[in-house]
C-alpha cells in the first residue's frame, strides 16, 4: 500500500523534465505577454501550452475520472482540495523571470491524497536541476539527498521574500516594512529568485534559512512544501499556526527557531484564499 504512488511519483519527474525542455525551447514568438490579476501578473502562451502538455500526460496515464487536477492556468475560480487523489500544478513558476530571461523558472508538480501531500517535484529548468521528495522518503536534488541548513541564529541567516503581484500601496508598504525589520535584525541578507517553488528548494538544500510570502497560490508551493519537509525543514502559517495549503501564505524554514523569529516580524495583510473559504487572522 505504501508504494501505491511510486509510479505516479516517477511519472511526475518524467513529465516535469519534458515540460522544462518545452519551456527552454520556447521561442521569442511564443512570449506574448498577457496579464491576469494585475498588470504585473503575467501569463504567456508557454504557460498555457505547457500546462496542457502536463495535464494530457497525467490524464492519459491516470485517467480523468479517478484523479482531480488543479492547475494555475486552468483553475478559473476557487480550487477546493478534496480527499481524491489530486495533482496540483504550476507549469511555469516564475513567469516574469521567463518573460525577461532572468534564469530561474520552475515546473512544479505536486500530488495530494486525502488532503495530504504525497510527493512534490520541482524542476528548475534553466539550471537543469531536478528537486523531488516523497513523503517519508527524503528530499533530493538530481538524486543526491538534500538537507536544510543547521543555522539556529537568525543573525547568521539569509532569508528569502518576494514582492508578489499586488501593487496596492498599503500591501507594498507592509511587505517592505516586514523586509526592513527582518533585514535590520540584522540578518546576513535578503534574497529572492522570483519563483516560489525554487525559493522553497533553496530552503530545502540549505542555501538559505527561510522563505516566506503572502499572496502565493497553492500551485506555487505545494511541491516545494513536501521538498522542504523531507529535507528536514518546517512550514508554518504566517501567524505561527499550522500550514494550510489553500491559505495563500506560508513560512518555510530550516527550523522552528528561525521560522518563529521571522513570524514575529511579519505584517500580515489580507489575501483571499484559493478555496474561497474565509481567511484566518
Ligand atoms: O510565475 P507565477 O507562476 O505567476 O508565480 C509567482 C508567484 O505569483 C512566482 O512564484
Ligand atoms: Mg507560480
Amino acid at each position: 500500500m505504501e508504494d501505491k504512488w511510486q509510479e505516479a511519483y516517477e511519472f511526475a519527474v518524467e513529465v516535469a523534465r519534458k515540460a522544462g525542455a518545452e519551456i527552454r525551447k520556447a521561442g521569442d514568438s511564443e512570449i506574448k505577454v498577457n496579464t491576469k490579476s494585475s498588470s504585473v501578473d503575467l501569463v504567456t502562451q508557454t504557460d498555457q501550452r505547457v500546462e496542457k502538455i502536463i495535464f494530457s500526460a497525467l490524464k492519459g496515464k491516470f485517467g480523468e475520472g479517478c484523479h482531480r487536477f488543479i492547475g494555475e492556468e486552468s483553475t478559473v475560480d476557487s480550487c477546493v482540495l478534496t480527499d481524491k487523489p489530486t495533482w496540483i500544478i504550476d507549469p511555469v513558476d516564475g513567469t516574469t523571470n521567463f518573460v525577461h530571461g532572468f534564469p530561474f523558472v520552475a515546473v512544479s508538480i505536486a500530488f495530494a491524497v486525502n488532503k495530504e501531500l504525497e510527493f512534490g517535484v520541482v524542476y528548475s529548468c534553466m539550471e537543469d536541476k531536478m528537486y523531488k521528495a516523497r513523503r517519508g522518503q527524503g528530499a533530493f536534488c538530481d538524486d543526491e539527498p538534500i538537507y536544510v541548513s543547521d543555522v539556529k541564529e537568525i543573525k547568521k541567516s539569509i532569508i528569502i521574500s518576494e514582492h508578489g503581484t499586488d501593487r496596492s500601496p498599503e500591501k507594498v508598504k507592509k511587505i517592505f516594512s516586514t523586509m526592513q525589520k527582518i533585514l535590520c535584525i540584522p540578518v546576513h541578507g535578503l534574497r529572492g529568485s522570483g519563483t516560489a517553488a525554487t525559493n522553497m528548494c533553496l530552503v530545502a538544500c540549505g542555501a538559505v534559512e527561510a522563505f516566506f510570502e503572502i499572496g502565493i497560490h497553492c500551485w506555487d508551493i505545494a511541491a516545494g512544501a513536501v521538498i522542504v519537509r523531507e529535507a528536514g525543514g518546517i512550514i508554518l502559517d504566517v501567524n505561527g499556526g499550522p500550514f494550510d495549503l489553500m491559505s495563500r501564505r506560508m513560512v518555510s524554514a530550516n527550523n522552528e527557531i528561525i521560522a518563529n523569529r521571522i513570524i514575529k516580524e511579519i505584517e500580515i495583510f489580507p489575501s483571499p484564499r484559493d478555496d474561497g473559504k474565509p481567511q484566518l487572522e
